[in-house]
């Protein structure tokens, strides 16, 4: 079984405001090399999707495509440029993977065709009354029984995955990730406990929680596992 990594990373970081986000560095690396360095001894290739124009930093063992206008059109792209069997598709916004969950993936994939890291919701949800009112006034409360909120990696069958975008593509269905496009036609996928530190680095609030967690991570798990 050939496994690719495929790592979406052509966003352009507006929420957070310094530019192509992927590049942005914490603890003296960038998003992308961090995840790419996660990804990297797990598979047999690792391809990222760069905003139009960047190059691939040297420091980074992959390969490049052009990245689209959408997270979306951004994985097709990168689903098309290999022939691996199963993909692990990561977000580089998300710089802290630990090695346990690629793993358990890895293993979901294999019984159940997708997977994707997820987290129980552990806050009270409430959909705001008037969702686009300057000011935000509590509106409907929402059960949080049952929700997971979505991380990545996400794990598929590449020919799989790609059928479903491309199904998405011709309906023109936009969908938030990957394995929400699999569940649009009826497809199973596996909800595999994620981690409190695969969080997404979005805005300046995340990227100060990165900054603070970079050299815990670097001296705890990078160094101590050789992730
Ligand atoms: N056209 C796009 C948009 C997003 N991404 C990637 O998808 C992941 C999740 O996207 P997000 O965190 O929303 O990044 P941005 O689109 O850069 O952020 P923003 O929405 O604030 O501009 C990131 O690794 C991002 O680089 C991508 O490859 N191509
Ligand atoms: C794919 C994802 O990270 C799963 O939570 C998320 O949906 C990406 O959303 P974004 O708005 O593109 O950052």
């Amino acid at each position: 079984m050939k496994v690719a990594a495929l790592i979406p990373a052509a966003g352009s970081g507006t929420r957070l405001g310094l530019g192509p986000k992927a590049l942005v560095k914490v603890g003296g690396r960038t998003l992308l090399a961090r995840s790419a360095a996660a990804l990297a001894p797990h598979v047999a290739e690792v391809l990222v999707a760069l905003p139009p124009g960047e190059e691939l930093p040297a420091d980074i063992p992959a390969r490049a495509v052009v990245g689209r206008a959408t997270r979306q059109a951004s994985v097709l792209a990168l689903l098309r440029a290999t022939d691996a069997d199963t993909v692990l598709i990561h977000d580089a916004a998300r710089p802290f993977l630990p090695p346990g969950v690629i793993q358990a993936l890895l293993a979901a994939v294999q019984t159940t065709g997708a997977a994707t890291a997820a987290l129980p919701v552990a806050d009270t949800l409430v959909r705001a009354a008037h969702p686009r009112a300057a000011a935000q006034h509590w509106g409907t409360l929402t059960p949080r029984e049952g929700l997971w909120a979505v991380q990545t990696p996400q794990a598929f069958r590449r020919l799989a995955l790609l059928a479903a975008h491309e199904a998405a593509l011709s309906d023109g269905y936009a969908a938030t990730d990957d394995a929400g496009l699999l569940a649009r036609l009826g497809q199973a996928v596996a909800l595999v406990p994620g981690d409190a530190r695969l969080f997404k680095v979005t805005t300046p609030g995340d990227l100060a929680l990165a900054q603070a967690l970079a050299p815990v991570w670097d001296a705890q798990i990078w160094n101590a596992e050789g992730v």
